[in-house]
């Protein structure tokens, strides 16, 4: 073998074998053309280097880059707007999904949250035998996006790159969907096409959440100590009218939000250096509408909702200070049962709470708030519990966000302290009260009233209609056609004449209804309760409301009843360690002197 192939054997392993086989079968000396492909290879070689560098050159100067993190909710929106493209569906290798969310637990929109944008119910057949879920033919739609690797595609007539890649840097223990990268670039310094394409995504993902609240919770992330919002599910919008108030009450609340949340209204605030925060206090017996009235603003004024609870154990004056520092601009953050919150210690006012429980870890003078020397530590993080400087800190403090409305419910007003509930703080209360008869009557027809959507009272099942045989299409005569037009608008009028014979008929009940209902006695609540028991029959609602009152007085009688035993056997119980404590000193006191 001369130096020559020795070299190339170097590079080319069984060049020798083959260039002897070359010369003895087809009489060709490869050796002449050594120095030729000597050259060839290391063109090849260079060239993979050199294309390596080039692309790596121009990724860094010539290109600009979008990373998506997978943890943040933009993952979800590009991921989403990926799936409708052409590209991603013609892609020959694909991940197919059914649900295209970031598997970082925080970042999922609740498993059954598209639910109620589908038909969900189960479909009958003539006999009443259940058929098929009608929700889960339609639902869960398999998307597909483009597998691993890199993906061109155009977009507003220019040339991106689209690519997934497995994240190498992370613990290699994860799943994979949640060691993946992925990332946008385009062609140019100019990112601009970049920040128009993800502003795209973000406002089509946005679409399906019109007409929508979103409602996000506070709590920490999975297996971490780290506190954040995560979206927990999304509900179609309660309607304002929905929640049963006196009138001027919602209205008023109404006007003071509008005003508030006007565009002009933040320089106001600012302008007098007054914080641009507005705080409303919902108080009122159980059952009575306050969340569900949180619900309906944050709907009606399009706002997302932010509800943390401050008894969660996980809560303390840390975390709850970074929540509210990372809230959005303009939301509704909900404090629900503010009164349970460890600023008192019971929901139940006859609770045997013992004072030093019910009172705020801190006492109030006339404009000063005094730490309680007497009081445990306020910072008590493994309890849970906050302290009501904190809270009001928090609430007033630097990482508070302006422009928020802050929503505090309590069904005990008068276990808040005065500090939490001042003007400033709370600048409107409204009070919920048990049903009165305006409001049973109102209940009823809400709930016994043929709305829009709604199926007719008398089917309760859906009936399959058996395929229809079409008749043999033939063009009508005028005749036909007027003797049609006629038929529709009798047909329409009589519609119309049996709906206000109806609502006549439901408004009749209605009155009847609320002539049993003693007035101030039961909940918005336990009322519905009730009327959905017989949502399909109003006269046997009636019919039978009299029997459900005396029902009802006696269960909450015994209910009362057992309440005060427990209070009176708590008292007692209190009272025995008492003595027992007297008989541990007197005990100590004896052994000392003998
Ligand atoms: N005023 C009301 N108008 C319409 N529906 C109501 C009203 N009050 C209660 N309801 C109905 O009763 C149920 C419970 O209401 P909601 O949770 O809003 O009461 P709440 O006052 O917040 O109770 P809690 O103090 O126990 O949290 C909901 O289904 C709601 O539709």
């Amino acid at each position: 073998m001369n130096p020559q192939t020795a070299l190339l054997e170097v590079f080319f392993p069984g060049f020798g074998i083959f260039s002897s086989t070359v010369s003895r079968y087809l009489k060709i000396d490869l050796t002449l053309y050594i120095p030729a492909l000597i050259v060839l290879g290391l063109i090849v070689f260079a060239s993979q280097h050199i294309n390596t560098w080039i692309w790596e050159f121009a990724d860094q100067h010539l290109m600009s880059t979008a990373d998506i993190r997978i943890d943040d909710e933009m993952y979800n929106m590009v991921m989403a707007w990926i799936s409708n493209q052409k590209f991603a569906k013609r892609s020959r290798r694909f991940v197919a999904n059914t649900n295209l969310n970031s598997r970082m637990w925080f970042l999922w929109r609740e498993f059954n949250e598209d639910d109620d944008r589908d038909e969900v119910g189960v479909e009958f057949d003539e006999n009443g035998m259940a058929i098929a879920s009608a929700g889960k033919k339609k639902n869960k739609k398999v998307r597909f996006t483009p597998s691993f690797g890199t993906h061109y595609f155009w977009y507003k007539g220019q040339l991106l790159i689209f690519r997934r890649t497995q994240d190498q840097r992370q613990q290699s223990w994860g799943p994979v969907s949640e060691r993946e990268e992925i990332s946008v670039q385009c062609f140019g310094r100019n990112p601009t096409i970049l920040k128009d394409l993800l502003d795209d995504c973000r406002v089509e993902f946005q679409k399906s959440d019109e007409n929508r609240t979103i409602i996000y919770r506070g709590g920490l992330k999975s297996g971490t100590a780290e506190p954040a919002w995560t979206r927990c599910v999304s509900r179609v919008s309660r309607p304002f009218s929905t929640v049963v108030l006196d009138e001027s009450v919602k209205q008023s609340l109404l006007d003071d939000m509008r005003d508030y949340l006007h565009p002009m209204t933040r320089r106001w605030y600012s302008n007098r250096g007054i914080p641009y925060r507005r705080g409303y206090l919902l108080y009122g017996p159980p059952g009575t509408g306050k969340s569900s009235l949180s619900f309906a603003i944050a709907g009606y004024f399009k706002l997302k909702i932010y509800i943390v609870s401050l008894n969660s154990p996980a809560m303390n004056e840390e975390n709850l200070g970074t929540l509210f520092s990372e809230l959005p601009k303009q939301c509704v953050v909900l404090l629900e049962d503010i009164d349970t919150a460890g600023l008192t210690h019971t929901r139940d006012n006859n609770s045997s709470a013992p004072e030093e429980e019910a009172k705020p870890l801190v006492t109030t003078l006339p404009g000063t708030t005094v730490i309680n020397p007497a009081a445990p530590p306020t910072n008590n993080n493994t309890s849970g519990r906050i302290s009501l400087s904190a809270l009001l800190n928090i609430l007033d403090g630097v990482a508070s966000q302006e422009g928020r409305v802050l929503i505090m419910t309590t069904n005990h007003i008068d276990k808040l302290d005065e500090a939490l509930i001042r003007p400033g703080r709370v600048d409107m209360q409204v009070k919920f009260d048990l049903a009165n008869t305006v409001m049973i009557t109102t209940i009823f027809r809400s709930i016994f009233a043929t709305l829009e959507g709604d199926m007719p009272a008398s089917r309760n099942i859906v009936i399959r209609s058996p395929s229809s045989t079409k008749a043999p299409s033939k063009s009508p005569s005028a005749e036909e056609t007027l003797a049609t037009k006629l038929a529709a608008e009798k047909k329409a009028l009589d519609e119309k004449l049996a709906k206000e014979k109806e609502e006549e008929r439901i408004k009749a009940l209605g009155e009847d209804f609320a002539a049993v209902i003693p007035t101030m006695t039961f909940s918005p609540a336990e009322i519905q309760g009730y009327l959905l028991k017989h949502k399909r029959h109003p006269d046997t609602a009636v019919a039978e409301a009299a029997a459900w009152v005396e029902k009802m007085k006696i269960e909450k009688k015994k209910k009362a009843k057992e309440e005060e035993e427990e209070e009176k056997a708590k008292k007692e119980g209190k009272g025995g360690e008492l003595d027992e404590e007297t008989r541990r000193i007197v005990d100590e006191a004896l052994s000392a002197c003998l």
